[in-house]
């Protein structure tokens, strides 16, 4: 599942998943990057969804409307699933245009050792391990306790993860942050520059 359903108030006015980098909306970015790692594929979209139509995937409102934060996006991933039948599910953002091409393989391996959820990570500039939440893979046996935090008013994606037994896939960095994300005008023109640059 794509996660496309903020508010994307550091973008200025333009919704994040549709700005253009490189001549394509930048949802397109990490479309192209996961579709060839999965088998069913989805987006997570408040709003219009006529907006998204010439993607040709599903768009899923969020199921829990009125809790703003990713959360509310992963418990709509957890949805979708099961209603395929699936026990997991994986969630990126739709700001992380860099995504990497072992994203799938890299945390079903993580996930040999973990029963919880498997977040990505990457290390920082100085040399940090980093969790990005919104990258991950989550157990859909979650579903009820999510939707119960989120009925407490749960918002922290990094909490509510390492309470349920989250683990860490690192993803090596040495050049292009693969979970860099694209949150304003100014991070646009830096990934305009690093796609130019590969
Ligand atoms: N379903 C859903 N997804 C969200 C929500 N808020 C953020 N996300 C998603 O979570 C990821 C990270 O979002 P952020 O960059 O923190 O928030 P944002 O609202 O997109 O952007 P800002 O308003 O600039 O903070 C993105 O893929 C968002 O689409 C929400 O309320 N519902």
């Amino acid at each position: 599942m794509i996660l496309a359903g903020g508010l994307s108030r550091r973008m200025q006015g333009h919704d994040k998943a549709l700005v253009q980098l490189k001549g394509r909306p930048l949802l397109g970015h990490v479309l192209a990057r996961l579709e060839p790692q999965v088998s069913e594929l989805a987006v997570n979209f408040n709003g219009a969804p006529d907006r998204l139509s010439g993607l040709r995937l599903p768009v899923c409102p969020d199921t829990l409307p009125g809790h703003p934060g990713p959360l509310a996006g992963v418990l709509t991933a957890m949805d979708w699933a099961a209603g395929l039948g699936a026990e997991r599910v994986f969630t990126v953002a739709t700001d992380t245009p860099f995504l990497p091409g072992d994203f799938v393989p890299r945390l079903l391996l993580a996930a040999e050792d973990c029963e919880g959820p498997v977040l990505a990570a990457s290390r920082d500039g100085q040399g940090a391990l980093r969790a990005h939440p919104t990258c991950g893979l989550w157990p859909v046996t979650l579903r009820g306790p999510l939707r119960r935090a989120l009925d407490d008013g749960q918002r922290r994606m990094m909490g509510w993860a390492e309470a349920q037994g989250a683990c860490l896939a690192e993803f090596a960095a040495p050049g292009i942050d693969p979970f860099f994300n694209v949150n304003t005008p100014e991070d646009l023109a830096r990934a305009e520059a690093l796609l130019a640059g590969v």
